[in-house]
């Protein structure tokens, strides 16, 4: 057999039936996730046709979008932003309830955001095909999976059969050498990959990230990256599992145990791509050329160093009325310096910055200082919560002068009552910078979780490198 990429060797084996000039291909799922914002209209078709859920022991939802992060209320209910929030909320426990479906619901100690707690609780496996009704499922990429997002009459689909149709992506391999350089993270590197690529740079492509600098992080920084490949217009973001990945995955509740993880491992060993495999395209970046990065404009590509400044619309070429539209929007001066530009709110969580270490990077910025703005600090999940809780983190933020908050989507879509007001900057460690993302006429400027923390104390963007930033 010819030497073949990660992507094809998942992709092989998952097959059904070849794609043809007519039809797509039918493709085996192995993780179906569901969450409340993108199920109803599933599950509302399974009944209308009669059907149940084809493989219960793969489909597995939890609740984030809209679910509140300020605890229960002295009378026990929750403070729901909105009828349509508690609606969709109680929705989903009602479908997961009729049809047998696993639910992690709020209130539990496994709720969260829904592409944390797949890898958290071991459900997300390299090899595996992992859907969701959610772009950002790329996330479980980071395990060698072959994870993408779907829209809600497909989640239907997968729901009723296990199976979904698809055509063949292209593969790009984005290799990185070289090191990361201290206060630089997998969330700058995905900013400079995307602002080099272009939001629409890998557009029908699964990316493959390769090369030292992938291997040197770890696998919550693989998620961060992984995450944002949806960004960068691609299908799916792929690592090829390593040690790493196993030393994750080994003791984690859904993880293979036993024999069954001996015999799951040498089968993940064989998965990273064969030494001449091609792709359809490659990129290369350095790795130790990179710097803190944030946006300035209104989608993840407009991105800069922090030291760097504002593009001008003459120097655009043909973004020009782009940037423009981009500038006036956020009100920015073509040509300004970003750093030292005054903000009003930083937000730290989302299923890009929301894990223990994103935790411990803005933890380690704001230990023994003040925040100057609104800062909320959402965890992505209830298991991370309490793990910070552990570690004293929560005490640092909420000496900081933080809002230490429960788990959710919270403030990266503003659909749980979490939201900034017009004209508000914010300095967001979410992966959409999108117009009115965080609250009609807000203003996002997309980082690291080390980069929001130094916006917090400086009260304006900042050098993480400055605040000890590691
Ligand atoms: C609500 C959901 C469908 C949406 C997505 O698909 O990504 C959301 O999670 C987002 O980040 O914009
Ligand atoms: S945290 Fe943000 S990006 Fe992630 S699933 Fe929720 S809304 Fe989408």
């Amino acid at each position: 057999m010819s030497p073949r990429t990660l992507f094809e060797k998942v992709w092989d084996a998952h097959v059904v039936r070849p794609e043809t000039d007519e039809t797509p291909a039918v493709l085996y799922i192995d993780l179906h996730l569901v969450h409340e914002v993108t199920s109803p209209q599933a599950f509302a078709e399974l009944r209308a046709h009669g059907l149940p859920v084809r493989r219960l022991d793969r489909t597995v939802a939890t609740m984030d979008h809209s679910t509140p992060t300020l605890p229960r209320q002295a009378d026990g209910s929750y403070p729901w932003a909105d009828a349509q929030a508690e609606a969709q909320v109680s929705m989903l426990t009602r479908n997961c309830l009729e049809f047998g479906v696993e639910l992690h619901p709020l209130g539990e100690p496994t709720q969260g955001i829904v592409h944390v707690v797949g890898p958290e609780l071991g459900l997300t496996w390299p090899g595996a095909t992992v859907v969701c009704g959610d772009s950002h499922t790329a996330t479980h990429g980071a395990f060698g999976a072959l994870a993408f997002g779907i829209g809600t009459s497909e989640v239907g689909h997968v729901l009723a059969t296990q199976c979904l149709l698809q055509r063949k992506p292209k593969t790009l391999a984005v290799r990185v050498e070289g090191a990361l350089g201290p206060g630089v993270t997998a969330k700058d590197l995905v900013l400079a990959i995307i602002a080099r690529l272009g939001v629409g740079g890998g557009t029908g492509h699964v990316i493959e990230y390769l090369g030292p600098a992938i291997r040197a992080l770890s696998m919550e920084a693989r998620m961060t990256l992984c995450n944002m490949s949806i960004e960068a217009g691609a299908r799916a973001g792929m690592i090829a599992p390593d040690e790493v990945t196993f030393a994750y995955l080994a003791g984690r509740p859904r993880a293979p145990h036993g024999a069954a993880w001996e015999q799951a491992v040498a089968a993940w060993r064989q998965l990273p791509s064969d030494a001449g495999a091609r792709y359809d395209r490659e990129v290369t970046v350095d790795a130790s050329a990179i710097e803190p990065m944030i946006t300035w404009g209104t989608n993840p590509g407009m991105a800069i160093p922090v030291t760097g400044r504002v593009p001008t619309p003459e120097a655009a070429g043909a973004e020009r009325g782009a940037v423009e539209k981009a500038l006036g929007y956020m009100g920015l001066a073509p040509g300004q310096p970003i750093l030292g530009q005054p903000i009003d709110v930083v937000f730290i969580g989302s299923c890009t910055n929301s894990r223990i270490e994103d935790l411990r990077a803005a933890a380690a910025v704001l230990k023994g200082r003040k925040v100057k703005v609104r800062s909320l600090v959402v965890p992505g999940s209830a298991e991370i919560k309490a793990q910070a809780e552990a570690e004293g983190l929560d005490r640092i933020f909420s000496e900081a002068g933080a809002e230490w908050r429960q788990a959710g989507c919270s403030m990266c879509i503003a659909m749980n009552g979490d939201r900034i007001e017009r004209g508000q900057y914010c300095v967001s460690t979410s992966n959409r910078n999108f117009e009115g993302r965080q609250g009609a006429g807000g203003r996002t400027l997309l980082a690291s979780p080390a980069t929001a923390a130094a916006a917090a104390v400086a009260g304006a963007v900042a050098d993480p490198r400055r605040m000890g930033a590691a």
